[in-house]
């Protein structure tokens, strides 16, 4: 990638205007940002596990090895990795930027104005940059205040609850609080209080971090909507059309008014496709049971199909009341795929092979939630061997990454990326 003086990036043939550009799910991918797993994982204990969206504890150092082996993958290959720690020290080295953000933070944390939020504050902002995203990303536990600092009676009150701020422990799935569409993105409000902060990050870097203020970046929706929509559930088919699961964490509301911003504002994406995915812990986005691994290949966990193999869809696109959308109802998501892409067929490739009890637990582990890095080419969890020969029986590259720790926070390596750049197809 190079960046020539007039702010046109170009790679390879592709011209673009802007930092961001992914017009598919499986064009080559140039630029990802990821999250380290760090300090954060270690404040989780049971009693908060629910809460906090996690099953169990993972072992630091494995989770940090097997990451920094997928990081490494895709390094491999000569994607740019980005880091969302480095991008957001990168963007809090300017003091007015760095206090409006712990502003924020801290009022989206419930930090008492008048009392924990000033102790707080000057607590933070004590440390240099880095550390203070770290400790922002980590939680402030009440021990790590001095004594002498706490004034009101409810900081006295030994209390039960150990934190000040609660960790952030999701946010290596660096897919989910924002999502680029074209050359914008959206920044999203998540469904979940225990993610609802991590956005904020997304929010700073794109204003504030060198690398993308200049720009001037579109943001199709922002995390002030009203209506809860999450990465994982938008899903880019092709240049001019999206599709987005109507899930346990991404609302009808909210797709549609995607849709009517993309409409009005994009100018290349014609038709938003909503489907419907069962409201459940395991399937918490579209991209845990369907992922696009080529251009005519997917992965699907056959349980989000009813008996009959239907579904409920519907295709949004354009009315002639610009804040309006048509919408026509379908129900049989490989003739929808057939129609949106142009294609004579559709190959489904199901997770587990589709044996009831190798794709259950296979998807439980983020067997169909693959990262592609080019056309037909996947990053996947080792631990899912039945579908990963699925996938290889139909002519996919799978690179597989250790994953006993990872797959703790139910996400796969879709869920832990957030593509930036890729090359148009
Ligand atoms: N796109 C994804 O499916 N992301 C996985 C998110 C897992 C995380 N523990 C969550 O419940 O939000």
């Amino acid at each position: 990638m190079r960046q020539s003086s007039n702010t046109t990036l170009e790679i390879s043939k592709t011209k673009m205007k802007y930092p961001l550009h992914i017009t598919s799910e499986i064009g080559k991918l140039k630029t990802v940002l990821l999250h380290r797993p760090g300090k954060e994982l270690e404040n989780l204990i049971p009693e908060y596990l629910e809460r906090l969206l996690f099953d169990d504890i993972p072992y630091l150092p494995t989770v940090q090895k097997e990451h920094d082996y997928f990081a490494g993958i895709l390094k491999n290959r000569g994607i740019e990795v980005l880091y969302l720690d480095k991008l957001a020290a990168e963007t809090l080295e300017d003091e007015k930027v760095r206090r409006q953000f712990i502003d924020q933070i801290l009022s989206e944390s419930g930090a008492n104005p008048n009392g924990t939020y000033n102790i707080l504050k000057d607590y933070l902002l004590s440390f240099p940059v880095e550390e203070i995203v770290h400790k922002v990303m980590a939680g402030v536990l009440k021990t790590e205040i001095a004594e002498e600092k706490k004034t009101h009676l409810y900081e006295l009150m030994a209390g039960h609850y150990p934190f000040y701020l609660d960790p952030m422990p999701n946010l290596y799935f660096t897919r989910d609080p924002a999502a680029v569409i074209g050359e914008g993105l959206t920044i999203n409000r998540m469904r979940e209080e225990a993610r609802r902060r991590e956005s904020l990050f997304m929010q700073y870097i794109i204003k504030y971090h060198p690398r993308f203020a200049k720009f001037d970046i579109p943001v199709w929706l922002g995390r002030g909507e009203r209506f809860p929509i999450e990465g994982g559930d938008e899903l880019i088919l092709s240049k001019d059309t999206i599709a987005i699961g109507v899930s346990s964490r991404t609302s009808a509301k909210a797709i549609e008014n995607l849709a009517v911003q993309l409409f009005q504002r994009q100018g290349e994406i014609q038709r938003v496709v909503a489907v419907e995915i069962p409201k459940s812990r395991a399937f918490m986005h579209l991209d845990t049971v369907f992922t696009m691994v080529d251009f005519d290949k997917f992965t699907i966990h056959p349980a989000i199909q009813g008996p009959d193999g239907n579904m409920r869809i519907y295709i949004l696109e354009k009315s002639e009341d610009p804040d309006q959308v048509n919408i026509r109802e379908r129900n049989n998501l490989p003739a929808v795929l057939k129609e949106v892409l142009h294609l004579p067929e559709i190959d489904f490739i199901p997770c587990g092979g589709g044996d009831i009890i190798a794709s259950a637990r296979e998807q439980w582990n983020d067997g169909s939630n693959t990262l592609s890095i080019a056309p037909g080419v996947v990053v996947t969890y080792d631990r899912n061997y039945v579908s990963n020969e699925m996938l290889r029986n139909h002519g996919i590259e799978v690179i597989e990454i250790p994953s006993s720790e990872l797959s703790r926070g139910r996400g796969g390596p879709r869920c832990m990326s957030m593509p930036i750049l890729r090359e148009d197809i």
